[in-house]
């Protein structure tokens, strides 16, 4: 049937059709169909949605997500068709019965996915079934080389290709901020692609976008990264592993991070951008993704295993996640305290610690410091200003303001002083309670929203003081993180009364 293209503004891929419609063209909702935009005779598939009022008889809306594959314009004449469903379909249900993919199932799923054939709820089925029933090394492998062919690749003439990427999961993680402008300010290359919070309360991208803008194509990142020597742009931004980004955006509400996902969403923005040489991070412990050293060390030979099979030397550096990194947790809170520190004031040891060894880690791979030499050299280009030189070439690279300083990133204006119930030492930290409160605050939305930590474990606070300061940009979403914090205690001090708990009659 031929009906007239009308385009809204969402991005979740769906087609709109009028019931009537849908009816003579025999689909149901959550059917698919083909768009045959006849000028152009481009055919895609997308999952339909129908209405009585929002699109009239003779018209189908597609949303962006869609017409960004079908290059469409509002008034086009479509050919609508009922379509059968993707094999892809059969090849995730193999998997729902604990079945291998092979290299075609795996890039028919992932052409699928990014050609935007499966629906929301067959990317969440994909990803939920191999976070159950797992991925082999194969599979990681195919489904790694997949997302890199999904976009564009980088090639860099000059060697080595320096790269750094955490695994995520422990709150205040802002490192990258400070290991790339070191590694970068030591003369290396260093093409650094991040994701955007996946489980915590703000990725690299996220804080790096309150710098300057994240979203740039290949060949931007390229030539960026040789003028400036390195740059810490969005990996999901345009077509680099585009396939990736689907992945971690339908993850995120879940507040997981299938494993064997993982493994290829960091391997494949190595790979795409040309890396040949990479330092992983494993924060470990208690509310972090990877429970102790002994997954922590698995987890680390199956990253080096995988690094082999793509031609990438990658170390891992498995490191302490028990509390968070720094004491702020929060877009502009994390990005002023990672600037603090490269403009060599005074900061959190376990950030400027953990950000020297994991760039010392790589500034010794590369030869460029002798072994055992790598973290105090690291410390050495923050010390003499280098790495704060850099971060600004970095920023202005990219396109924001190279006068930036720490103390140009406003907190929100509602904020709520968590205080101590008694005296004593801090004991713990619930890393996942920090984060949901951050997340419920705002962040990393409301670039303003988030937390600061006076007090982490083995520090004394007396009765009164306070525990954490909570800052969001709007009254209502504070009340709500306020709310959470009395309920979840998410430092706990010593002899703290955690819960009473009573008879029901
Ligand atoms: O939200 P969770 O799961 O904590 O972590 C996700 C973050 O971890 C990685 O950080 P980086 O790019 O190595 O700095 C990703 O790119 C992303 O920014
Ligand atoms: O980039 C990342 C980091 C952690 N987990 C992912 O899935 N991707």
């Amino acid at each position: 049937m031929n009906l007239i293209l009308d385009i809204i503004d969402i991005s979740t891929p769906v087609i709109l059709l009028n019931d009537i419609d849908a009816r003579q063209i025999g689909v149901l909702e959550g059917d698919r169909v083909t768009i045959t935009r006849i000028k152009s005779k481009h055919t895609i598939a997308a999952p339909v949605s129908i209405t009585k009022t929002l699109t009239s008889q003779g018209t189908a809306t597609v949303s962006l997500g869609t017409n960004n594959a079908l290059d469409g314009e509002k008034g086009d004449e479509i050919e609508i068709r009922a379509a059968s469903r993707p094999s892809s379909i059969a090849f995730i249900r193999k998997k729902m019965d604990g079945g291998k993919f092979t290299r075609e199932e795996t890039a028919a799923i992932i052409s699928d996915m990014s050609s935007n054939v499966l629906s929301p709820s067959e990317i969440t089925a994909y990803i939920t079934a191999a976070y159950i029933n797992g991925l082999d090394m194969d599979e990681v492998e195919f489904l790694t080389r997949e997302m890199v062919a999904s976009g564009e690749q980088i090639t860099f003439s000059k060697k080595p290709v320096v790269d750094k990427h955490s695994i995520g999961g422990v709150p205040g993680n802002k490192i990258t901020l400070l290991v790339v402008p070191i590694i970068a300010s030591a003369g290396l290359l260093i093409p650094k692609t991040s994701s955007r919070a996946i489980t915590g309360a703000g990725g690299t991208a996220d804080l790096m976008e309150a710098l300057a803008p994240v979203a740039f194509s290949a060949s931007e990142i390229k030539t960026m990264t040789e003028k400036a020597g390195g740059v810490i742009v969005w990996g999901g931004s345009t077509n680099i592993a585009p396939a990736d980004d689907m992945i971690v955006t339908y993850e995120y509400p879940l507040k997981i991070d299938a494993r064997g996902q993982m493994l290829a969403s960091i391997m494949a923005k190595k790979l795409a951008v040309g890396s040949d040489t990479c330092v992983i991070d494993i924060p470990i412990g208690p509310g972090t993704k990877i429970p102790d050293e002994a997954e922590g060390r698995i987890l680390a030979n199956e990253l080096i295993t995988l690094g082999n099979r793509l031609g990438i030397r990658v170390e891992c550096a498995v490191t302490f996640g028990g509390s968070p990194i720094g004491r702020n947790i929060g877009v502009n809170l994390e990005v002023s305290e990672a600037l603090s520190i490269l403009e060599g004031k005074r900061g959190a040891n376990s950030l400027v610690q953990k950000s020297v060894a994991i760039a010392g880690i790589a500034l010794e791979m590369t030869g460029k410091s002798g072994s055992g030499t790598g973290s105090d050299a690291a410390y050495d280009q923050i010390k003499k200003g280098k790495a704060l030189k850099k971060m600004l070439d970095i920023i202005e690279i990219q396109g924001g303001d190279p006068k930036v300083k720490s103390t140009d990133f406003p907190v929100g204006e509602h904020t709520f002083v968590v205080p101590a119930a008694s005296d004593g030492y801090v004991v713990s930290i619930k890393n996942q309670a920090l984060i949901s409160i951050a997340r419920t605050a705002g962040s990393p939305v409301d670039h303003g929203a988030g937390l600061h930590l006076h007090k982490k474990p083995g520090e004394y606070v007396k009765r009164g003081e306070p525990l954490l300061t909570i800052y969001a940009e709007r009254g209502w979403r504070l009340t709500r993180a306020v709310e959470e914090a009395r309920t979840t205690y998410p430092v706990l001090v010593e002899g703290m009364l955690l819960e009473r708990i009573s008879s029901n009659r």
